[in-house]
C-alpha cells in the first residue's frame, strides 16, 4: 500500500530532511508517525502525495512507483490518498455539504451520486444534522470531522493525517482517532503524523519515529524519552 525503499530527501540548499528511510504500511494497517519538530514528518507525507520528490530511493503508493508517474497522472494518484490537515483547510464561504462534495465535483460525479455519497460520508462522521451549516457555525472538533468526511468521500484506500488533533483537547482528539479506527476497520490504511505522545502512549499502535530525518524506531513505543529532545 505504502512502501519507502532507501528514501533520501535533500532540499535545495543542502538540508537533509530524510536519510535512508525504509518502511511499509500494508492495506488496512494503522500507524502513528512521530518525531521532533523538523524531523521530517511532513516531508515524508509530501513525498507520498507527490508534493515533493525524493532525491534518491523509491516510494510506492497503491502499487505504483511514484518516480514513474507523469505530470498528467498526478491527480489520479492523489485520488487514492485522503489527506487531513491540522487546520482542515475548509472553504469558509461554502456549506458543510459543499465542502465534502468538492472532491466529487472535481471528479465529475453526477448530482444524484454526489448527494448520496456526501450524505453517507457525513453520517459516518456523525454530522448528518449539520449539512447546511457553514464551517464557522461548527466547533473545532466538528470542523475537523468535516475535513475527514471530505478526505474520505471518494473512498481512497489510504488516509494520511498531518497533526489532525493539534488544535483539539484530549477528549476530542480521542474522538477523532476513534473515527480513524472506524475507517481503518473498513480497510483504509491510516498514517497519522503527530507530536502528541500522550495519544500515542494511550493507543498502542505501531509507531514510526523520525529523528533528524532517520527512522529510529518502528514498532510499539516502550520508552518515549529522547524522541523530542532536540525539538
Ligand atoms: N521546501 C523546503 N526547503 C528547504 N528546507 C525545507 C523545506 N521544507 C522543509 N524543509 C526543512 O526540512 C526539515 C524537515 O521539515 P518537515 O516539515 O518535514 O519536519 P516536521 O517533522 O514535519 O516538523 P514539524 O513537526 O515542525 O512540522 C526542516 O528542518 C525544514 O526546515
Amino acid at each position: 500500500m505504502i512502501r519507502f525503499n532507501q528514501v533520501n530527501k535533500t532540499y535545495p540548499g543542502g538540508f537533509v530532511a530524510l536519510n535512508n528511510v525504509n518502511f511499509s504500511l500494508a492495506a488496512g494497517e494503522m500507524a502513528f508517525l512521530t518525531g521532533h519538530s523538523g524531523a521530517g514528518k511532513s516531508t515524508l507525507l509530501k513525498l507520498m502525495s507527490l508534493m515533493e520528490k525524493p532525491t534518491s530511493g523509491t516510494v510506492h503508493i497503491n502499487g505504483v512507483d511514484l518516480s514513474k508517474v507523469t505530470y498528467k497522472q498526478i491527480p489520479f494518484i492523489r485520488r487514492g490518498i485522503g489527506m487531513i490537515f491540522q487546520n482542515h483547510n475548509l472553504l469558509m464561504d461554502r456549506t458543510v455539504f459543499d465542502n465534502v462534495a468538492l472532491p466529487l465535483v472535481i471528479e465529475g460525479f453526477s448530482h444524484k451520486e454526489t448527494k448520496k455519497r456526501v450524505e453517507a460520508a457525513l453520517e459516518k462522521v456523525h454530522l448528518s444534522s449539520k449539512l447546511r451549516c457553514f464551517p464557522h457555525m461548527l466547533s473545532g472538533g466538528e470542523q475537523q470531522r468535516v475535513g475527514i468526511a471530505r478526505a474520505l468521500v471518494n473512498k481512497p484506500p489510504i488516509l494520511l493525517a498531518d497533526e489532525p488533533t493539534g488544535n483539539l483537547d484530549p477528549k476530542l482528539s480521542l474522538e477523532i482517532i476513534k473515527l480513524f479506527e472506524e475507517f481503518n476497520d473498513l480497510g483504509v490504511a491510516v498514517l497519522i503524523a503527530t507530536h502528541d505522545l500522550g495519544l500515542i502512549a494511550r493507543l498502542k499502535y505501531r509507531t514510526l519515529t523520525l529523528k533528524q530525518g532517520a527512522m529510529i524506531n518502528d514498532g510499539l513505543m516502550e520508552g518515549l524519552q529522547g524522541v523530542h529532545d532536540d525539538a
